[in-house]
């Protein structure tokens, strides 16, 4: 772990159960390969996961069974480690890369600049090229401008001592908002093509393993599923997704299961699989296990069955090492103000005081958010949810912070002189009318304006005997009472197809509550309720095709080329740390 991360808290735990055939599986990682350094649940970093991979290696080969080790892709953007350097990802890339992986796969954050796919090409593919998948995505190569597979579309393999045969697969949901130097080719489409149908029509396979930058309860998942299973009607099919920062699994039939491995280096997802066939021998009847991992030392010591001085290894030691070289070289803990109170996405309710989105909408926007060619003029300004990323927490808001509440580049964009009449229902609409922007465009499905980890929340999850978050015991890592005789750390209590009992660590549930796709601020809003007032709609730029569509919904046609930049030197991650320094450089 990093030399300034806590110490994780003992806790009852529950144990891995192996099968012939284990994995352990990361998904959207987004650069926190650093673990959490103020949550002692996720303190582990990288170098640590290299370790625990590797004692869990020699376990598990040390009694015959096999361990696959898969990534499922959004392992950039959302921490300073990869979005503070310039260029983007400098110190990253080989930091992950020290991690052995068998099957690996893109997400869509990859995929969203220019840059960052051309990385995956010229970098990340050739690091595992016998295990980077791209079963539908290719990319106009950066020398040739020939367009191509980013890496090979399937594989097929046998496992070293089980002598399992194994058709792998790796695929990235109907994602269309990607720059245009990639090709994202539909699901529908890809599963046509004759390599995927000859693939499953393969009869010397003993498992179907489909990895996926996709939800695990998706269409995307569910047609790859029906079309293996229309070939093979029993061969077992094991699905690894993520996408929606979830812990999830779900049950597909009784041989085919897809785990979800939550989100920023929080989990590590287990999985086994015993009653497998192999070239060897033949078995009809799989049983399938998993287990969702807090990723700790206290975890990893625990399920390795090591301790602190025989778990760490100089290789995992010197990663560990060069990331907290890269976070000084990137002077990531310089702190540019002190947060009072803990402001949250999800467990505080939205609008209150204890929500990040409340603090935006009343405090960092009308602050900020301003051009001075556009003087004082009237202005909505709108965000959408999905831009903030995490939550803030009592004391420090550093340069990390920056890049781990909004790592996005998008910059506000802006409608100058729209009626006051129209413009103000607009908010209305991005966040009650969903139906009628998917039905006009399924591409512009309102909730995905949203934060991802709430997609698969339909409403409020609120915990009575939970203290209030802004009570001084109320940080998440808090022990409390859980039960009469012992004492539960509030965390993860997932819920998922094959019962409650998936996370390793026994925690007492922490509430939920949904937020809207969008918030909004109301600046100078002088003289503003008269009929014939206009104001300036000020937009985040990632949400420009929802504005233009809902304003056509409200009788006013505007087109991309009404609009302009706003504020053009700056984006929402550098106004929101001048916000920051601005107020809180006093509360230190
Ligand atoms: O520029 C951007 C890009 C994305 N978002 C939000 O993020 C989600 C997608 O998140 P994943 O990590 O890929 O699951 C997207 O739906 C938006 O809500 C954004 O706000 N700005």
């Amino acid at each position: 772990a990093q030399p300034n991360a806590p110490e994780p808290l003992e806790a009852p735990l529950r144990d891995l159960k192996y099968g012939q055939l284990n994995f352990l599986h990361t998904t959207d990682t987004h650069g926190w390969h650093a673990g959490h350094l103020l949550e002692p649940s996720f303190s582990a970093d990288w170098g640590d996961y290299v370790d625990f991979a590797a004692r869990l290696r020699e376990k598990l080969e040390g009694e015959g069974r096999d361990l696959l080790l898969i990534d499922t892709g959004d392992r950039i953007e959302g921490n300073g480690l990869y979005d503070a350097s310039d260029p983007k990802g400098l110190f990253t890339f080989d930091i992950f890369r020290a991690q052995h992986m068998d099957i690996i796969c893109s997400g869509n954050h990859e995929l969203y600049q220019q840059n960052s796919s051309e990385n995956e090409y010229l970098i990340t593919a050739p690091a595992y090229a016998d295990s980077y998948l791209a079963s539908n995505i290719d990319i106009l190569n950066p020398t040739t401008g020939e367009v191509v597979p980013l890496a090979p579309r399937y594989k097929k393999f046998t496992t070293r001592l089980q002598g399992i045969r194994i058709m792998a697969f790796g695929f990235l949901y109907n994602f269309d908002r990607n720059y245009n130097n990639t090709i994202v080719q539909r699901v529908e489409q890809t599963i046509q093509e004759d390599w995927f149908q000859q693939a499953i029509r393969d009869r010397d396979i003993d498992l179907f393993v489909v990895i996926g930058h996709s939800a695990v309860r998706s269409e995307e998942f569910d047609m790859i599923f029906r079309a293996i299973r229309s070939v093979q009607w029993d061969t077992p099919i094991q699905f690894f997704g993520g996408h929606y920062h979830i812990r999830d699994y779900h049950k597909f039939d009784s041989k085919s299961y897809g785990l979800a491995s939550g989100r920023f280096m929080e989990t590590i997802g287990f999985q086994s699989i015993d009653g497998l066939s192999s070239k060897n021998s033949a078995n009809t009847s799989p049983t399938f296990f998993r287990r969702f991992i807090d990723n700790n030392l206290y975890s990893l010591y625990h399920h390795s069955g090591h301790n602190a001085s025989t778990f760490h290894s100089e290789r995992g030691r010197n990663i560990t090492k060069a990331i907290e070289e890269a976070r000084d070289a990137l002077s990531l803990d310089e702190t540019f103000g002190c947060a009072k109170r803990d402001l949250w996405m999800s467990r505080a309710k939205y609008p209150s005081n204890s929500s990040i989105f409340s603090w935006l909408e009343e405090h960092v926007f009308p602050g900020v958010v301003n051009d001075t060619r556009r003087g004082d003029r009237p202005r909505l300004i709108i965000s959408n949810t999905g831009a903030i990323r995490f939550d803030i927490f009592k004391g420090p808001f550093t340069k990390d912070s920056t890049f781990i509440v909004c790592p996005f580049t998008s910059g506000f964009h802006y409608l100058k002189d729209v009626p006051y009449n129209r413009a103000r229902k607009l908010i209305f609409l991005l966040n009650r009318a969903g139906e009628i922007f998917e039905t006009s465009d399924p591409s512009l499905a309102a909730w995905k304006m949203s934060p991802p980890h709430q997609l698969g929340i339909p409403e409020d999850i609120v915990v009575p005997e939970q203290l209030p978050p802004d009570h001084p015991f109320g940080n998440s890592q808090t022990p409390i009472l859980g039960s009469v005789d012992r004492a539960l750390t509030p965390g993860y209590t997932t819920v998922d197809d094959a019962g409650d009992d998936g996370d390793d660590t026994i925690h007492s549930p922490i509430s939920f509550y949904r937020v809207p796709n969008c918030i909004q601020s109301v600046v100078n809003p002088r003289d503003i309720d008269l009929k014939d007032e206009v104001v300036d709609v000020v937009f985040n730029e990632f949400i420009q095709p929802w504005i233009l569509l809902g304003l056509r919904f409200l009788g006013l046609n505007y087109s991309d080329e009404d609009v302009d930049k706003y504020a053009p030197d700056d984006n929402m991650t550098t106004l929101i740390a001048k916000w920051v320094r601005t107020n809180w450089a006093d509360n230190c």
